[in-house]
């Protein structure tokens, strides 16, 4: 079912002690809209995340898993682990790990896969570069992206994913795509999913916007009609920052 999504990726930020405290002040902020809420700590803020808020609104969850159950991949964590812990959503396909982890489509319709397998969700991320856009390429790029990964799935596949736009030249540096471009973007991944899976699935999707989104511009953002909510990276680190975000619709 399509909804207001807002989730904080920390990436490579918070060590135990940093992460324990940002914790205990998301916890005293107060939530005024209907977003669903999650954060993204590192694999070793985890555990203790999740046991912090089990009984809070915010659902944690994991930004990276592989494929496989278990075996010799060194430095790897699978989907049983995670579960193991009670998370059961899961970032896949961010624009860092596919550039410098040099995760490809067929790696992530892997991971997918396996994710969905163990009734996991998926954030599937997915975005141009900026000579793609400059090239005028961008759409091609993304439905690409979506193709590869997720293409092979059955239409019932699609309540457990929830896409996440992100186009690489606005992550971290600032620059977030307008609301108009983000909104062209959107309804073109919309019709995208439409052409191959028809409307509910299409229209059921959620859809979040991820680069730079920060409290000064979320609400514009997030009014537009195809934008579900947000991805945050640098403005998930702050508790204040971050509540106005997911307070933004
Ligand atoms: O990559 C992002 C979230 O996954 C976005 O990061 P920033 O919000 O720091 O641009």
């Amino acid at each position: 079912m399509r909804k207001h999504i807002v989730a904080g990726n920390w990436k490579m930020n918070n060590d135990l002690a940093q992460s324990v405290a940002l914790i205990s002040d998301l916890k005293k902020q107060n939530q005024t809209s209907d977003a669903e809420v999650m954060i993204a700590p590192t694999f070793t803020n985890l555990w203790h995340a999740n046991e912090n808020l089990k009984d809070s609104t915010i659902e944690v969850i994991a930004q990276n898993m592989h494929f496989a159950k278990n075996g010799a991949y060194t430095g790897e964590v699978s989907a049983e682990m995670l579960k193991s812990l009670g998370i059961t959503t899961v970032i896949l396909g961010h624009s860092e790990r596919r550039a410098y982890f040099n995760e490809t489509d067929d790696m992530l319709a892997k991971k997918v896969d396996a994710a969905l397998e163990h009734n996991m969700r998926v954030i599937f991320c997915f975005g141009e570069e900026l000579a793609d856009r400059q090239a005028n390429n961008h759409e091609a790029v993304v439905a690409n992206q979506i193709k590869n990964a997720l293409f092979h799935l059955e239409a019932s596949a699609f309540e457990h994913i929830v896409l996440a736009y992100e186009p690489v030249w606005a992550i971290g540096t600032g620059e977030t795509a307008s609301p108009e471009q983000a909104q062209d973007m959107h309804q073109f991944i919309r019709q995208t999913l439409n052409d191959k899976y028809g409307e509910n699935v299409a229209n059921d999707m959620s859809i979040l916007y991820g680069g730079s989104v920060k409290p000064a511009n979320a609400k514009e953002i997030f009014s537009k009609p195809d934008v579900d909510g947000g991805l945050i990276g640098g403005a998930a680190l702050k508790a204040e920052d971050f509540y106005a975000i997911v307070n933004a619709f």
